[in-house]
């Protein structure tokens, strides 16, 4: 029996398009999306006006002439970023968010915050001119242990300076814990990004019978409690919670080595494992609010005018398992399930 499912276009409140060979390869996979916040955390970041205006023209000129996916800038929040460029940028609709990565959290952060004292003038300034802030919130205190750094983040820097700066709007990046979605149910003035995959995966996925890399992303899943926290997050109807995939392209190489760089290509097949979660959960209705509703309100923007339409058939959509970029390969996200929700675009 074939169903069928007419949504807003879908935004994507958290992506990494990369730079050069990667960013072509990868840009049309978002084509669904009607916009992206896209993440500052290029070799070196992108943390000036001046760099996210060089680097929007740079994914709109890989963007395929019939694809309308807007890219929403971000900078990278530096100790020594000007407030006065943040707010410059945001005015002349170059940046829509500012990223805060504490130093050595994730993916090229070695650039982020060290000090949390030293950005309070660039979060005062963000405070009051109403531009968010996305958190990728973690403690790299090399003491915690790495399945708890989220929940310390919490207590330990987010609490703190939502309490110092209680203007700020705040974005809780790609929650993966009970903790993380309890904060955001409890506050106000704060919204959480939840990525596809960790609606799927839990801990196991990546370390029972064999480690695989292509599960490994940051922050790491947690155990299977925190997983299904995370399924009634986003699937409460509660628009505090939206996608971000933060599907995180890295060549196949990098990732499978010694020492594998952590994140999960998942643009191309998103909307697809979405579907397939939202109906395993009786949620089906509230699909569009999470993938198109939620996360424009937040950010103040209306939601696409546009649909996109979500076909299931007895037949499972067919996604590339690698997609080439340059010399390398990209290893396209595995659900674990075959998918028989197929993306009709447009609707
Ligand atoms: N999520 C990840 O595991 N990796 C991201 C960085 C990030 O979002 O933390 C990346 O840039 O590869
Ligand atoms: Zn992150
Ligand atoms: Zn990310």
């Amino acid at each position: 029996m074939t169903r069928t499912l007419t949504l807003r276009r879908p935004d994507d409140w958290h992506l990494h398009l990369r730079d050069g060979a990667m960013l072509q390869a990868v840009a049309s996979y978002s084509s669904h999306f009607g916009r992206a916040i896209i993440m500052p955390n290029l070799v070196p970041p992108v943390v000036t006006g001046a760099q996210a205006r060089a680097y929007r023209d740079r994914i709109t000129a890989a963007l395929d002439a019939k694809v309308t996916l807007r890219p929403l800038m971000t900078l990278y929040l530096t100790e020594s970023t000007d407030p006065a460029d943040i707010v410059d940028s945001h005015a002349a609709g170059i940046i829509s968010a500012v990223k805060l990565y504490p130093a050595g959290a994730t993916t090229n952060s070695a650039s982020g915050v060290r000090d949390f004292d030293k950005v309070r003038p660039a979060l005062e300034a963000m405070a009051e001119a109403g531009i968010p802030m996305c958190f990728h919130g973690e403690v790299t205190d090399p003491a915690i242990d790495i399945f708890d750094r989220e929940a310390v983040f919490i207590d330990r820097v987010l609490d703190p300076i939502r309490r110092a700066t209680p203007g700020l709007k705040v974005v809780m990046e790609h929650i993966t814990t009970s903790d993380g979605a309890d904060y955001v149910a409890a506050n106000d003035n704060i919204g959480a990004t939840i990525t596809t995959h960790h609606l799927v995966i839990n801990r196991n996925h990546i370390l029972a019978g064999g480690i695989r890399p292509h599960y490994y992303c940051l922050p790491v899943a947690k155990r299977e409690t925190h997983r299904l926290a995370l399924r009634r997050a986003a699937t409460s109807g509660d628009p505090r919670f939206f996608l971000g995939t933060d599907s995180a392209p890295h060549p196949d190489r990098a990732k499978e080595s010694a020492c594998g760089c952590a994140g999960c290509f998942t643009a191309p097949n998103t909307m697809s494992i979405l579907a397939h979660v939202f109906e395993e959960d009786g949620a089906l209705d509230r699909l569009e609010g999470f993938t198109s509703l939620n996360g424009a309100a937040f950010y103040g923007l209306p939601a696409n005018e546009d649909r996109i339409r979500l076909v299931k058939r007895d037949v499972p959509a067919e996604y590339p398992t690698h997609i080439p970029a340059g010399d390398e390969t990209v290893t396209v996200f595995d659900p674990g399930f075959p998918l028989y929700w197929h993306v009709e675009d447009p609707a």
